[in-house]
């Protein structure tokens, strides 16, 4: 029997559950609220975000009206100014932390730099920044940038499997620096019970947000949680290359010294003075100039959050992947990738990580499907769900070319095997 035969009635089956889960999807209407192109199964928000109509409009008034036309008097008229607070601030919302402790600001890497030589400096006696072994590199690449800045004596990293960091924790240990949800496997980390543990033995813990914020229920309050950074740019929806965000914990505040001193975390930046002297805020967290156009992008990107439920987000968010996994099984295609993300839909983050010797090229030949996803070298299809505007059909569309592409090899084909810079 040919393949499209066999699969024609669990396929059916699967198109008609995805109907009942659409009609009964309480976040249904906001995939409206996204200019997504039509008929692109768009699964990678978990690296660049989709587009939201009003950022789009946003990004037009804030080139064609606030620079154009009301010039360098925007700082004022338009309060460019107050952005990094308030962008921080909608971002708060989202990760459970109460006003004045996050803040918008540059990237990652760079909030990291700050955060991570600041903890240290909280540390005396202390040296040791313990991560894991595969945290997204540029976490890792930071702090080696660190240590040879410090000196080994100051900061010294240590790198562990997932299943050491555990027994990693003791008095030699400065700083504990976690990616929550791992970025190729999608594995979720308890942020609760890490953060607590690490306290009991005096550490002072940095979470990386990036595959957390804006998906997960996230309550960084609640968790006790020291210092925090994300990016904006993955589901918050905020544009290629939109800021970052930082949080540090009220109670840091007034001891923290972060090194990139620049004049925007002054106390006082027009007042022009030659010795620094920092906010007494999160906002001597803040280095130079804010990035106005991507941060108003953002500001109102964040504005499809405003009647969010982050319980609702994060409770469709599992439903979606575990939907997926379910129509693996349905369609045999379980047996042909290894699944590398966890079984439980609690341990998993929005995200589905399948490994195959030919992943490279059956993710260039879903793109060509109009199934958007992405490939992590070596041999990793990564297949992202974001709850705001991926639907249950989408996840049915994507099943069935996924299978067809497995089953006809069509990724053989020599189109589908070239390389491109960015994977
Ligand atoms: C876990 C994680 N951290 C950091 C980054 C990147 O940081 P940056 O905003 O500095 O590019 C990414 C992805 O780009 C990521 O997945
Ligand atoms: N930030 C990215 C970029 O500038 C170009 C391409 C991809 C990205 C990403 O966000 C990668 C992403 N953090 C990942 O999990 O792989």
């Amino acid at each position: 029997m040919a393949y499209q035969d066999m699969i024609s009635t669990p396929f059916a089956v699967i198109k008609k559950q995805a109907e009942i889960l659409d009609e009964n999807d309480t976040l249904q209407t906001y995939k409206r609220l996204f200019a997504l192109p039509e008929n692109c199964v768009y699964l990678d928000g978990n690296s660049l975000g989709a587009l939201p109509i009003c950022a789009k409009q946003r990004a037009i008034d804030v080139v064609e009206q606030q620079w154009g036309r009301d010039l360098i008097t925007s700082w004022n008229k338009h309060q460019w100014i107050d952005l990094p607070t308030k962008v921080g601030e909608k971002i708060a919302r989202l990760i459970g932390a109460a006003k004045g402790q996050t803040i918008c600001c540059d990237s990652i890497s760079v909030n990291l730099f700050k955060l991570v030589c600041a903890a240290l400096a909280m540390q005396p006696g202390r040296n040791v920044v313990l991560s894991q072994t595969d945290n997204f590199p540029t976490d890792l690449y930071m702090v080696q940038g660190i240590e040879q800045l410090l000196g080994q004596q100051c900061c010294t990293l240590k790198t562990v499997p997932a299943d050491e960091l555990v027994s990693g924790l003791n008095e030699d240990v400065a700083v504990l620096l976690l990616t929550q949800v791992n970025y190729r496997t999608g594995y979720i980390h308890d942020m609760e019970k890490i953060t607590k543990l690490a306290h009991e033995k005096g550490i002072i813990v940095i979470w990386d947000l990036a595959h957390s914020a804006g998906v997960l229920d996230l309550k960084l309050d609640q968790c006790a949680v020291d210092f925090a950074v994300g990016c904006t740019y993955k589901y918050l929806n905020g544009g290629p290359g939109a800021p970052g965000f930082m949080y540090v914990a009220k109670r840091h505040q007034p001891v923290l010294k972060q090194p990139l001193s620049g004049w925007m975390g002054h106390s006082n930046p027009f007042e022009f003075t030659a010795e620094f002297v920092a906010k007494n805020n999160v906002e001597q967290c803040l280095t130079g100039t804010p990035t106005i156009i991507s941060m108003s992008i953002l500001d109102a990107a964040l504005d499809v959050f405003d009647e969010v439920s982050m319980l609702e987000v994060a409770k469709k968010s599992q439903k979606l992947t575990d939907f997926f996994m379910t129509g693996m099984s349905t369609l045999k295609l379980d047996s042909i990738f290894e699944c590398i993300s966890p079984q439980k839909s609690a341990h998993r983050g929005s995200q589905v990580a399948l490994n195959h010797p030919y992943s490279y090229a059956i993710c260039q030949a879903l793109i060509a499907q109009n199934v958007i996803a992405d490939f992590r070298a070596p041999d990793t299809l990564r297949l992202g769900f974001a709850p705001l505007y991926v639907s249950y059909a989408d996840v049915a569309t994507a099943l069935l070319k996924l299978a067809e592409i497995v089953q006809t090899k069509a990724y053989l084909r020599a189109e589908f095997n070239q390389q491109s810079k960015v994977t």
